[in-house]
């Protein structure tokens, strides 16, 4: 009998990896076989990089699955899973491809494995255009705790960009079936905390220059408790290469967690990233925006699959969420809805279909 695969297009909107992410883990939860097309097509070298090539690699293994086109630069791919198997599962990226976007890709298809998992990661930790850890586990997580999906996180080494070589472990505990999230009240901000890091030849005062800076911005809020920020230097054994940056997060009465990050770079000042970094959170928390931009399309997965609805209100929808919706509605049927508040908020609510797992 011939496969019917779902066919889903890695052109749609955003273009990027995560179509490719999404669309994989919906396969594995649901068992719906799924062609990709176009994958990556809007990015300036389109097809399966080291990171995305991983994370499909991967779910290969924790599903059995039949592939074909699991080739770097490969614009299509056609996956067929089998049953998710809960265990112990390693990748080593070889390169700084983000361990935060092969866990993406992984953390949901092991929520549902019916078993503990232990996943073993080496790749990038903190690298641009992807969560770093920190953020994982001190910004998404929370959120995604609210829907019943959880983590433990071990970190043995750091790895940033090029040289890549972080180490961590994963823990994941099974769910039977996510909790809608609820996330419209914003409440009171209870603490405001962060680090800013540097690591390899780079000196720990430039690790100081980013928590001023950074704590300048957030001065300029009212009403919140003073904010507690920690400046330090890796230890050579945790990272041996050189690496900056600066991950924010606030807490609130109501339970959101928002959070900014970034990350350095050459010639960029340290006081430009506490900067950076610290506007941005003040900006979320003056807004009273219950869900960062970030976390927002991160959490699309989890909603569809809930059962229930889901409200959350949070930044006008960026480009990557809009296309996890187009994923999530045309794999799994969970409907979306957007409502703009004002300029600075919208609502988006989720129907999930309420996706008990079969293990
Ligand atoms: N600064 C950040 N903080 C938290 N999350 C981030 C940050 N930057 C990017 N992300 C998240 O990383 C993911 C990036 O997805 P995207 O499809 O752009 O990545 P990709 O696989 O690297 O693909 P491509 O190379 O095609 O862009 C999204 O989930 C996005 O929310």
């Amino acid at each position: 009998m011939p496969i019917d695969f779902l066919e889903i297009d890695g052109k749609y909107l955003e273009g990027g990896g995560q179509i490719l992410r999404n669309a994989l883990s919906f396969s594995c939860i649901l068992r719906r076989p799924v062609r990709i097309v176009n994958i990556r097509a809007n990015r300036p070298n389109p097809g399966l990089s080291n990171q995305h090539l991983f994370g499909l690699n991967l779910l290969v293994q924790i599903t059995d699955a039949q592939v074909n086109g699991n080739q770097m630069k490969s614009t299509q791919v056609e996956f067929n899973p089998g049953k998710i198997k809960h265990g112990k599962y390693f990748v080593n990226t070889q390169t700084a491809a983000s361990i935060s976007l092969v866990l993406q890709t992984a953390l949901p298809v092991l929520a549902f494995a019916g078993g503990k998992s232990e996943l073993e990661l080496v790749g990038g930790t903190n690298v641009g255009m992807a969560p770093q850890v920190d953020f994982l586990t001190e910004v998404l997580r929370p959120n995604l705790e609210q829907l019943g999906v959880s983590f433990d996180f071990d970190l043995m080494t750091r790895g940033y960009y090029p040289r890549g070589g972080g180490r961590c472990k994963v823990y994941v505990p099974p769910v039977k079936c996510l909790k809608p999230i609820n996330l419209t009240e914003f409440g009171q901000v209870q603490e405001t905390v962060g680090w800013c890091f540097v690591a390899g030849r780079l000196p720990p005062n430039l690790a100081d220059n980013m928590k001023s800076s950074a704590e300048k911005e957030l001065a300029t809020l009212k009403n919140i408790p003073p904010c507690q920020l920690e400046a330090y230097k890796e230890s050579p054994e945790v990272a041996r290469d050189n690496g900056s940056g600066v991950i924010l997060k606030a807490t609130t009465s109501s339970g959101c967690v928002i959070g900014s990050s970034t990350l350095g770079e050459k010639k960029v000042d340290a006081h430009e990233l506490g900067s950076k970094a610290g506007l941005e959170l003040a900006q979320l928390i003056s807004q009273q925006v219950c869900v960062d931009q970030y976390v927002q399309d991160q959490l699309i997965i989890y909603m569809a699959l809930a059962k229930g609805q889901s409200k959350i209100l949070t930044t006008p929808l960026t480009n990557h969420t809009k296309t996890a919706i187009y994923v999530a509605e045309k794999m799994c049927g969970a409907r979306f809805t957007e409502e703009k508040v004002n300029e600075h908020h919208v609502l988006l609510t989720c129907q999930g279909i309420g996706y008990t797992s079969q293990n």
